[in-house]
C-alpha cells in the first residue's frame, strides 16, 4: 500500500487523516511509527510557522516527503484566543478536557449568536529537494454550552457545525473529512498529492 508520513503524535488527528487518505489508497503513518522520539518544539507564532518547522525536521531527519499539520480553534468572543496555543490552552500538560473546560468558562454568559468559532488548518509538505509548501483551511461552528458526541478527538465534543445540525463529535469519521478545517486544506492540494505522495 502506498503510504503517507504524518509528523504528529497526535493520534486523534492521525485518525483524521486516515478518513481524508485510506479512500485515495494511503496507509497513514505517524511519529509513533517513523521517529517516536522526535520532539520538535512549537515556536511559531502562526498555524503555518508551527507546521512548516514539525514537517521540515522529519523531512530532513527521514530524508523523505512528509505533511505536518498545526490547527486550532479560534474564538471570535476571544478574540481568535486559543488559536495556536490551543493544545496548551489550560496548560502545557495538554488536556483535551481541561481545555473544553476553560473554553466553557471564559464563554460563560455569552449569548449563542456571539458564541461562532473556527477550527484552523496549515499543512506543510515538505521533502528532499523541494521547497516546502503550505495549504490552510477552515471550518465554521458556533461553540456549545455543554459537550456533545464521543467522536473526533480535541474540542470536538464543544464544536456545532450549523451546516449539518451536529456536534463535530457525533460526525463519522468519513463525514468530518469533508467538512473540516483538515480535509478543507487537503482538498486544496489533492491535484499534487500523487506527484509527491510515491
Ligand atoms: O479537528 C479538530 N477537532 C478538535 N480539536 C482540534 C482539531 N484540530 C485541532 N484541534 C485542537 C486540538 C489541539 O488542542 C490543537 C492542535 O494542536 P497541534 O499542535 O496542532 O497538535 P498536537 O500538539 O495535538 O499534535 P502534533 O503537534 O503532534 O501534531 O487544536
Ligand atoms: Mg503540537
Amino acid at each position: 500500500m502506498k503510504q503517507v508520513i504524518i509528523a504528529t503524535k497526535n493520534k486523534g488527528k492521525a485518525k483524521d487523516f486516515e478518513a481524508i487518505f485510506n479512500p485515495y489508497g494511503y496507509e497513514v503513518l505517524t511519529l509513533h511509527d517513523v521517529a517516536n522520539d522526535m520532539d520538535v518544539e512549537e515556536t511559531g507564532t502562526t498555524f503555518e510557522e508551527n507546521a512548516i518547522l514539525k514537517a521540515e525536521a522529519l523531512a530532513e531527519r527521514l530524508q523523505t516527503f512528509v505533511l505536518a499539520d498545526d490547527s486550532g480553534l479560534a474564538i471570535d468572543a476571544l478574540n481568535g484566543a486559543p488559536g495556536v496555543y490551543s493544545a496548551r490552552y489550560a496548560g502545557v500538560e495538554k488536556s483535551d478536557e481541561a481545555n473544553m473546560q476553560k473554553v466553557l468558562n471564559e464563554l460563560e454568559g455569552v449569548e449563542d449568536e456571539k458564541r461562532t468559532a473556527r477550527f484552523c488548518c496549515a499543512i506543510a509538505l515538505a521533502g528532499p529537494n523541494m521547497q516546502t509548501k503550505t495549504t490552510f483551511g477552515t471550518c465554521e461552528g458556533v461553540i456549545a454550552h455543554e459537550k456533545k458526541g464521543t467522536n473526533g478527538f480535541g474540542y470536538d465534543p464543544i464544536f456545532f457545525v450549523p451546516t449539518l445540525g451536529k456536534m463535530m463529535a457525533e460526525l463519522q469519521p468519513s463525514e468530518k473529512a469533508a467538512i473540516s478545517h483538515r480535509g478543507n486544506a487537503i482538498k486544496k492540494i489533492e491535484a499534487e498529492l500523487p506527484n509527491l505522495l510515491k
